[in-house]
Parts: C-alpha cells; structure tokens; sequence
C-alpha cells in the first residue's frame, strides 16, 4: 500500500495486506536454502522453519557454525548440507554469506542458479560492486533482496516474542514473473514487522552509511567524545558511564522508540529541554561534514573496497575481535560492564 512519510508517499507491505498464509501458499512448492549460518542465517532459517516453510541450511562441514547449526536442531543429510549440495537442493537459495565470503563461494553457488530458481540477498553489496565482487546473476533467475533493518540476533528474539523487525525489499531481476511474489513472501516469511520498498543500490548506500554513522560508528564516537570530557574534569567513571551511555539505554532511547523524540524530550526536565534544544544544532553542523564525507567514501565504492579488502583476508575476524577487544577493554565499557551488573535485574 502507498503510504505518506512526511510529504513522501512510499510503497510498504504489512502482514495484514500480505498475510503469513499468503506467504506460504506463494512459498508452498520452494525449498529455501538458506547458504551461511553467522548472523542474519539462523535468524532467518528458524523464523522461516517456525513459520512453516520448507528450509534447509547450508554451511561448512566441521565449522563452528556447522555444530551450531546442528545444536540449534538442523538436521545432518535432511535439512543441513554442505554449501554445494543446499545449493542444488534449493529452489531459493538465501546468500548469507558474509558479504566477502560471498565473494568466495559465488562460483559454487552460481553453478546451481538453474533457470527459475531465485537468488536472496540481506545486502545490495555483492550486486551493486559486481565489479569488485564479480557477482554477476545469470539472467534466467529471480534476483531479489530482503534486509533486515537489523541485527539477525534480534530479527530471531523478536520473532519469538511475537513481534518484528522491519525489512527493505528489491527486485533486481524478475526472470519468473514471480519476483515480487517471492520477495514479499520471504520477506514475511522471515519476520519483518512491515516492508518497504527499495533497490539494491539505494539499501547497500544507506546501510552502509548507517553502519558506519548513528548506528554503530558515530554513537560509539560521540559516547567516547563525551565521555572523556567528563573524565579530564574530574568525574568519576561511574558517573561519566550513566551521564553518557546507560541513562540512554535504560531509560531515554526507549521513550524516543516509544514516541518520537520530542516525547523523550517532553519527560525531561525543562531544564534539560532548554539545553537540548539549544546545542543539538550546533552538534548537526559539526558532524554534518564527517557524515557528507562518509556518504562520498560510501557512493565512490571505497567503503565496499575496504570490507572487501579486509574481510577477505585468512586472519580477518582475529583481526576484527582484537579490534573490538581494545573497545571493550576502554575504561568506558569496563565500567559499563560494572553498572550492568549493579542493574536490579542482575543482582
Ligand atoms: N549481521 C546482521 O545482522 C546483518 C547482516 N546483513 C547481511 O546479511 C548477510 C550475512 O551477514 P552476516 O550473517 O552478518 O554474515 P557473517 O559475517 O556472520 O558471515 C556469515 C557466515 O559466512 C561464513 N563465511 C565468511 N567467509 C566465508 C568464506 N570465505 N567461505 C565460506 N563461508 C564464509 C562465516 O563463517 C559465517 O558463518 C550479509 O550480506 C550482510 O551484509 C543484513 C542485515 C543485518
Ligand atoms: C545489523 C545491520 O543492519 C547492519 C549494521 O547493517 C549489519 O550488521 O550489516
Ligand atoms: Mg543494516
Ligand atoms: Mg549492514
């Protein structure tokens, strides 16, 4: 349905308009293998197999993330296969594959895209940098995309909670006429609250930028700028911790997720509201420029270069855990790890 966001009118999809039996009656003769079990694959495959769609998993035999596959229930030579043999037992096969791994396995998973099949993606990366990626779909498949807008950890406890994380949706190619079909389908299948529409293009640039700004690098650099403010004038590590980073997990985030972020700020002080609204302009203007010049290393591809560059090397999550190891052993995080325990609802 067409909604408005702002003055915008977009197109979404909600369950009440594409409900889960809607989605398995389009599903009902597919098998969905789903290729990589890290992050969005168990999400995606439990959901899918708690809501009663035909899905089996493929992975690396003798890997970590084959035993968890098999720990969380997939079954060795009936719903668990090797990458190549989920490949050709699947009608759509899921690439969730990390995006350099995708790199890697494509010429596997290509030689099994027989005509008809279809072709999933959680990310437009492999597509949209088919120059760096070689990710280049025979023309006789659907190709088509479901991203979750967020973590596959949460995408699964949500689901269990009987709620939903939203998902953008694309039609790269529609070799079958059934691509939109497909594509809405898995995108319930999978447990997206609603779903809106995109292309691989425009979710790769955004996501992208997102990762690296307000959801995951910038909050990290803004935690950290303030926090060492507070620290060089003399505050204690406790209260540079809860001025900076829990008061707004605990309690402010929710409330801006609840109701918008004027509401979070109508059950502050009006002392407080003053404040906010006088510097968070100034704070627009400063980082505007980091974010204009991340979204240029995003639209020029090098942001894809670097991933692919880095991710792709033998020894890339050693490299990535000593990385995220040196943030959580700042003195910021290790005294968050301390006020998480003294929350009443771990002690
Ligand atoms: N992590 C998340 O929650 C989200 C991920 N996505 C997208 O979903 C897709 C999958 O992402 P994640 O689950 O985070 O991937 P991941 O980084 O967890 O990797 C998934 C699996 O790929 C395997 N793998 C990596 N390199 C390989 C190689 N060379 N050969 C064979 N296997 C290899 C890993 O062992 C892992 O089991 C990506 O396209 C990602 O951009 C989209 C939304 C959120
Ligand atoms: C969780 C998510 O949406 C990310 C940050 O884009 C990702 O994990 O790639
Ligand atoms: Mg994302
Ligand atoms: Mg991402």
């Amino acid at each position: 349905m067409k909604l408005k966001f702002g003055n915008v009118e977009e197109n979404v999809v909600t369950r009440e308009e594409f409900p889960l039996e809607k989605a398995r009656e389009v599903l009902k003769d597919e098998v969905i293998a789903v290729i990589g079990y890290g992050v969005q694959g168990p999400g995606q495959a439990l959901n899918l197999k708690d809501n009663g769609f035909h899905v089996i998993v493929g992975q690396r035999k003798n890997s970590k993330t084959w035993d968890k596959a098999v720990a969380d229930g997939w079954v060795p030579g009936e719903t668990l296969f090797d990458i190549e043999e989920a490949c050709e037992r699947g009608t759509i096969i899921q690439f969730l594959l990390s995006d350099a791994g995708q790199i890697a396995l494509w010429p596997t998973v290509k030689k099994h895209l027989t005509p008809g099949k279809a072709l999933y993606f959680s990310h437009g990366f492999g597509v949209t940098y088919k120059d760096k990626t070689g990710i280049i779909p025979p023309a006789d498949v659907d190709v088509i995309l479901v991203a979750p807008k967020g973590s596959g950890t949460s995408l699964r406890r949500m689901f269990v909670e009987g709620r939903g994380l939203n998902s953008s949706y694309a039609i790269y190619q529609d070799a079958t006429g059934k691509a939109k079909d497909r594509v809405i389908a898995l995108g319930i299948g999978v447990g997206s609250g609603y779903l809106f529409e995109t292309d691989f293009y425009r979710e790769v640039t955004s996501d992208l930028t997102g990762e690296r700004g307000t959801l995951m690098g910038a909050i990290q650099g803004i935690f950290a700028a303030q926090y060492e403010v507070l620290r060089e004038n003399g505050h204690t590590p406790s209260e540079a911790f809860n001025e900076t980073v829990e008061e707004l997990t605990q309690s402010l985030m929710p409330l801006v997720a609840e109701n918008g972020m004027d509401w979070m700020y109508a059950n502050c002080s009006t002392t407080a509201q003053r404040g906010a609204l006088d510097w968070w302009k100034p704070f627009r203007d400063a980082t505007k420029p980091v974010f204009e010049a991340l979204y240029e290393s995003v639209k020029t591809g090098k942001e894809a270069q670097k991933s692919i560059d880095s991710n792709s090397k033998p020894d890339y999550r050693e490299k990535l855990e000593e990385e995220l190891k040196e943030l959580r052993e700042s003195e910021m995080w290790q005294a968050g790890a301390v006020v998480r325990q003294l929350r009443p609802e771990n002690n």
